[in-house]
């Protein structure tokens, strides 16, 4: 492709390109994603930070996460705001900041009662259909079910993998070694098991490319991810 004004590292600015990235906790979804969308010059949509949100909500309003009804009424009724920008990372909740809250590890090991619920899952893909919708079909979305259920027909879809062990020393050193073993085990390998019972994002549906970043470090599996999106979407 030549280069000129609407071309931006080899990639036209203005055209639809949406990439999808699932895959299991520790694989590297979020930063990656956020770090190719900045390349391509798109949005950004952390969905995972969405179940997040609603999981916290429930926690601090005292909704019961066993209560499938009610917990579906929170995803319906939630004031949330989830920033796309790859730039800034943001998440409101009736205009309280609860960027850093979602990430606590009490929120990670009671998510999955959220992702199962599926009338909460119906609530939140509709949401982030809209938000794809309204980036002007320009984003990398990631999560679990982007390249089979959210965005089924994107332009670049990718199951995003990584060993057990890698994920589980990631997911360790992002969190500072503060957790043991066994609280690791919780967070990526539990819960990766419970959220499996409802989505498939183990396995590579048809048209999807799986990358495995066991071996890669980060910058490259950036680099991996944009000759993908190259190879398919130009
Ligand atoms: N290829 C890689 N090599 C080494 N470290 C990586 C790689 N990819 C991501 N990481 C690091 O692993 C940690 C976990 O990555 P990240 O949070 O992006 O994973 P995730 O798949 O989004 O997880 P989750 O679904 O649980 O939110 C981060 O600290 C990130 O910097
Ligand atoms: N599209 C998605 C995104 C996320 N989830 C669930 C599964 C996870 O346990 C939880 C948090 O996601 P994370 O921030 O760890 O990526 O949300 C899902 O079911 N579907």
């Amino acid at each position: 492709m030549p280069a000129d004004a609407d071309t931006y590292a080899g990639f036209r600015v203005g055209k639809p390109l949406v990439v999808a990235i699932d895959g299991p906790s520790g694989s590297g979804k979020s930063s990656v994603s956020r770090e190719v969308a900045r390349r391509l010059r798109a949005a950004y949509l952390d969905t995972g930070a969405m179940y997040r949100a609603v999981t916290l909500h429930c926690m601090t309003t005292g909704v019961d996460l066993t209560d499938s009804p009610a917990v579906e009424s929170a995803a319906r009724t939630i004031d949330l705001d989830i920033s796309t920008s790859p730039d800034q990372e943001s998440v409101l909740v009736a205009g309280s900041d609860v960027t850093a809250a979602i990430r606590e590890p009490a929120v990670s090991s009671a998510v999955s009662a959220v992702a199962t619920t599926m009338g909460a899952r119906a609530e939140l893909i509709r949401r982030q259909q809209a938000l794809i919708a309204g980036s002007g079909h320009r984003i990398v979305a990631e999560g679990r079910d982007i390249t089979t259920v959210v965005a089924p027909d994107a332009q670049v879809r990718i199951l995003l993998t990584a060993t057990e062990e890698a994920r589980l020393r990631r997911r360790g050193d992002q969190l500072g070694g503060t957790q043991s073993e066994e609280q690791l085990k919780r967070q990526v390998t539990e819960r990766d098991a419970k959220d499996s019972t409802v989505v498939d994002f183990q396995q590579a549906a048809d048209g999807v490319v799986t990358l495995d970043s066991s071996e890669l470090d980060l910058d490259q599996t950036v680099t991996a991810v944009l000759e993908i999106v190259r190879a398919v979407a130009n």
